[in-house]
């Protein structure tokens, strides 16, 4: 064990425990694990990305480890936000799970993140001391979200790499093959760290 936390969930009597750690993000994880364990058997992927959608209907996926930019860039005023961090992928298009959105707060600015600033309207100013405060607020105070949080399957496909050591190019356009490639590999330099910075 490397750690003295422990997420501890019993699938036949719908219950999760969670020890050793003050992270309320272990609320929305552990039913995401609950997910990845029920959806494949729905035939329904469960995704660890955000979604948000165009004007003409064109949806855009991004994958990416914590702090990568997720929640910053699904919240596009030029563009519908369907949800900012964990999604199921089915037949029928992209839903969202949480109905909510979970924020980092550290450097948050109003000028460069209004939205996200203006949803969480309660002790903006205060927050974001630590690398990984976090804020939480109802899809519904992103001015341009899309309610119900459905969309259809996805045009554009984002890997967000953060790749602070500059080893990949700031933007690459990849092939079929190359996707899944980096999907599978999922380099991430510096930012992968994000919530391990914090609690170990
Ligand atoms: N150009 C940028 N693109 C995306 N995020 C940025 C950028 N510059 C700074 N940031 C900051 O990086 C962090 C990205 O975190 P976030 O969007 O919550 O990632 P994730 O949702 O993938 O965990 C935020 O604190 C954001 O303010
Ligand atoms: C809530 C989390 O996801 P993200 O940082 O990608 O928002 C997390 O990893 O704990």
């Amino acid at each position: 064990m490397t750690t003295s936390a422990s997420i501890d969930l019993n699938l036949d009597r719908k219950e999760m425990v969670i020890l050793g750690t003050q992270y309320s993000g272990e609320m929305k994880k552990g039913l995401f694990g609950v997910m990845h364990y029920l959806m494949p058997k729905r035939n329904t992927l469960s995704l660890h990305s955000s979604n948000n959608m165009g004007k003409d209907g064109d949806v855009a996926l991004f994958f990416g480890l914590s702090g990568t930019g997720k929640t910053t860039l699904s919240t596009d005023h030029n563009r519908l936000l369907i949800g900012d961090d964990e999604h199921c992928w089915s037949e029928n298009g992209i839903s969202n799970i949480e109905g909510g959105c979970y924020a980092k707060c550290i450097g948050l600015s109003k000028e460069k993140e209004p939205n996200i600033w203006n949803a969480i309207k309660f002790g903006t100013g205060n927050v974001g001391k630590r690398q990984n405060t976090r804020a939480s607020y109802p899809i519904e105070y992103i001015p341009n979200a899309k309610i119900p949080c459905v969309g259809p399957h996805p045009k554009n496909v984002i890997l967000l790499a953060c790749d602070a050591f500059g080893v990949l190019p700031p933007v690459s356009k990849l092939t079929l093959p190359q996707t899944m490639y980096h999907f599978i590999i999922g380099y991430t330099a510096l930012v992968g760290q994000f919530v391990r910075l914090e609690f170990f």
